[in-house]
């Protein structure tokens, strides 16, 4: 039997008309039996959600952004369907039950469980419009709602694989459609044992299209993606990157970990268990190699630029002239995780815990509300995490001209800063 191979498409591959035509064009000979395609939503169509739920959460008026968002997809629509296509009648259910689900009642106990509900919409119909795009131009695929194949627990917003459950999916429910079709299926969403929708983690398509490869044994996992491949930084924040054409699957899971957005950081890890082959590759130019992230015998450090905006760096001061003890970090980690806030860099002094991570405002409010009575709290927003991977003792200084620098640490082959502009 020929083994199944997994391909993700990101929101940059499926942003607009003309991206889902390349796509399509992508596909056209590549296409086979055996074969998953993971989508993500389409553009910034989860930020877009994303928006929508803040404004609901602030009883502001959201109904002009839901607009916008079904004139989008419908706009996108209009130019790849002819107008009597099903996909309008599909476009309307699904617009229809996002606005009945956020007329629900939102409260700070079902955040999680309702940002899931509608942050998933955005996965569900760019895998609808993307299936009856294909099938409309003789690609017959099926599709899936992954709900039905991602079993997860109910950690809302950061759900935790049921690896046995859905691995027992794959076998019984999956294969036996991709012995017959290719299959599409969504990125970034799972269900719980109620049925209940969750989701993985913001980028987390990636993860999908790793959790499907391991489960369904895959011969190779291919992301599709805006740029030629992993390069030593991000090329739209650094000028002349370098293109790695293979990396080993230890050095790209480091990347990752210190906020390489190219690769979601849960990717790695299934692949490199079960010793299959990541392409990184380009929508843009798809006959081109990108990167294979596979085993590698030996590799050479290469320096490596990371840089993560929109970070905050929040210090935990004691006030009653003790130091900082286990208890103090226990409790301060324990907020975090119920608060399911990721730290990105952890600092101790003598006095102080000094920890930086994205900014989530919602959440960060509720972290300072519960420890404020323990700990002066100060904090910075707006701040940069730059890292380097095996850096060149001469190249730092330029890299920080014109930042301020609030906070320092060095490993034997990595530094990091965190700064803010001048
Ligand atoms: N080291 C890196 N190499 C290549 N791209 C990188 C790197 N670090 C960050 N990026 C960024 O990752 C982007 C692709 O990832 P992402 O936007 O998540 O794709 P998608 O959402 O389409 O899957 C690129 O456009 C690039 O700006
Ligand atoms: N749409 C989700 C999941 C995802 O992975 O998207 P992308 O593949 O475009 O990064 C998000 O934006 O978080």
């Amino acid at each position: 039997m020929t083994k199944t191979i997994v391909f993700k498409f990101g929101g940059a591959s499926v942003k607009d008309a003309s991206a889902l035509k390349n796509f399509a064009e992508i596909l056209r000979n590549r296409l086979r039996r055996n074969m998953v395609i993971v989508v993500s939503a389409m553009g910034k169509t989860t930020n877009a959600l994303e928006a929508i739920l803040k404004l609901k959460i602030d009883q502001k008026d959201y109904s002009s952004n839901s607009a916008n968002l079904k004139d989008f997809h419908l706009d996108i629509c209009k130019e790849l369907f002819p107008p009597e296509h099903r996909i309008f009648a599909l476009l309307e259910n699904q617009f229809l039950a996002l606005e009945k689900r956020l007329q629900g009642e939102l409260t700070k106990e079902n955040y999680d469980e309702f940002y899931d509900a509608v942050i998933s919409v955005g996965e569900l119909l760019s895998s609808k419009i993307v299936m009856e795009f294909l099938c409309l131009n003789d690609m017959v695929v099926l599709w899936r709602d992954a709900r039905e194949i991602i079993a997860t627990n109910s950690d809302f917003r950061f759900a935790k694989i049921n690896w046995e459950k859905t691995r027992e999916r794959c076998k019984y429910q999956l294969i036996p459609n991709l012995e017959k079709f290719p299959v599409v299926t969504q990125g970034f969403i799972g269900a719980d044992e109620f049925g209940k929708t969750t989701t993985l983690g913001r980028e987390g398509s990636d993860f999908t299209a790793a959790i499907l490869a391991s489960c369904l044994g895959a011969s190779a996992v291919t992301i599709w993606k805006d740029v030629p491949g992993v390069l030593n930084a991000d090329p739209k924040k650094f000028e002349n990157t370098t293109l790695f054409s293979e990396l080993d699957y230890k050095q790209a899971a480091e990347m990752t970990y210190y906020g390489a957005s190219v690769i979601h950081p849960k990717t790695i890890k299934p692949l490199a268990n079960s010793r299959i082959p990541l392409f990184v590759k380009s929508f843009l130019n798809p006959e081109a190699n990108g990167t294979k992230i596979h085993s590698l015998e030996s590799f050479e450090p290469i320096p490596t630029l990371i840089l993560k905006e929109n970070q905050v760096l929040v210090s935990f001061k004691v006030t009653d002239f003790t130091f900082i003890e286990e208890s103090h970090i226990h409790r301060v980690y324990e907020e975090l995780r119920s608060l399911k806030l990721r730290v990105n860099m952890l600092q101790i002094s003598a006095i102080s815990i000094s920890l930086v991570m994205d900014s989530q405002p919602y959440h960060f409010e509720k972290l300072l509300e519960r420890l404020k009575g323990l700990f002066e709290i100060r904090y910075n927003e707006g701040l940069e995490l730059f890292t380097i991977l095996h850096p060149e003792k001469d190249s730092i200084t330029p890299l920080l001209d014109g930042y301020d620098v609030l906070l320092e640490q060095s490993t034997r082959n990595t530094i990091q800063f965190v700064r803010r502009k001048k």
